[in-house]
């Protein structure tokens, strides 16, 4: 039997052809998408502009119509999303071994080092993928389990989460205002616990038939992930378009928490990431996610009438979690119509 280091996708990433087990059905592969230009369309906001009420506009727009925009000027130094990128890296292209180490030092098991997706072992199909997830609080009882190789591992995504989470909350405040809320509205235990997750997609030899990951909805608040390389697909009226990577920029996406407590007035859009046969890329996401014991509900103020039950988080992964391969499933489980 194959051990866990062996089915990392990053050790026989080098084969002539997918593996079956990695082959998926046509209407889920990414089939002729691979190739396709990255699209246009996905708003850019500069956040160094001065006209705060017209960005406001532009990304609460942006979360309606697509659930996603980029943003640019957004006060993260060039050098910080270097190092983070150049570490993530490291660390992927490190011996399997001390992979596994690095990203298991943790008892609870909040910290994992896994391929394809956490389920590996009850899903049918796998994903052309390795990541690595862990709290992203940089406080020292997180930080003892954070990896210690590569050495500068700790100290740069320190910085990186202490810049990140700054920039999560300006970008909060502002989609709290765009939906008439109070500034402050997802401060405290609706923004508490964001998590970092550093994917890697090795290159593959045929990406039309294999994903690096699935279709999904992200059960976050928001997503402010970082990529320098194609591969983000958005599902927008029926077609997927490519997300195309700016140089220090981020992506922000708006999640499935989000969704909920905006009433549905922001939605959580569907994306997937494809591989590509040229050269690994890896991605570094950031997910703004609330406590375990947080309530999730629409805003009293938007709820004309309110669309979703409510529930604490942990109530919320948990049908989540049993759902996650089926959207109407999902929709019905937490929405008070029923349908
Ligand atoms: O790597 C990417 O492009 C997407 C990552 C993503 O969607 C996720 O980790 O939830
Ligand atoms: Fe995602």
């Amino acid at each position: 039997m194959e051990t866990f280091d062996q089915k990392l996708a990053s050790s026989w990433f080098d084969v002539q052809s997918v593996p079956q087990t990695y082959v998926h059905p046509p209407e889920k592969r990414p089939g002729n998408t691979i190739g396709v230009p990255p699209c246009k369309n996905i708003p850019v906001v500069d956040l160094g502009n001065d006209d705060r009420s017209h960005t406001i506009q532009q990304i609460s727009k942006a979360s309606q119509d697509f659930g996603f925009f980029q943003v640019i000027n957004h006060g993260v130094s060039k050098k910080l999303i270097d190092d983070t990128m150049s570490v993530s890296k490291e660390f992927h292209a490190m011996p399997r071994k001390d992979k596994i180490i690095e990203g298991s030092k943790d008892p609870t098991g909040s910290y994992k080092f896994y391929t394809s997706s956490e389920n590996y072992a009850n899903e049918e199909l796998h994903y052309w993928r390795d990541a690595l997830a862990h709290p992203a609080h940089p406080s020292e009882n997180n930080m003892q389990f954070w990896p210690q190789n590569p050495t500068r591992y700790r100290e740069v995504l320190k910085t990186y989460a202490e810049e990140v989470r700054k920039l999560g909350s300006r970008i909060l405040e502002m989609l709290a205002e765009g939906l008439g809320l109070s500034k402050e509205f997802f401060n405290g235990g609706l923004s508490e616990y964001p998590r970092l997750l550093s994917n890697h997609y090795p290159p593959c030899p045929d990406p039309s038939l294999t994903l690096g990951l699935a279709k999904h909805r992200d059960p976050s608040l928001i997503t402010i992930l970082l990529q320098d390389s194609e591969g983000l697909q958005v599902f927008k009226d029926g077609n997927w378009i490519g997300v195309e990577p700016i140089s220090s920029g981020f992506v922000v996406n708006i999640g499935y928490v989000m969704q909920m407590i905006s009433n549905s007035k922001f939605k959580g859009a569907d994306h997937r990431a494809v591989t590509n046969s040229r050269a690994a890329r890896t991605t570094v996401a950031y997910f703004i996610y609330p406590s375990n014991e947080t309530v999730i509900e629409p805003a009293k103020a938007l709820c004309n009438p309110p669309l979703y039950k409510s529930m604490t988080f942990t109530e919320f992964l948990q049908y989540f979690k049993s759902k996650v391969a089926n959207d109407e499933e999902l929709s019905k489980v937490l929405s008070l119509s029923g349908s």
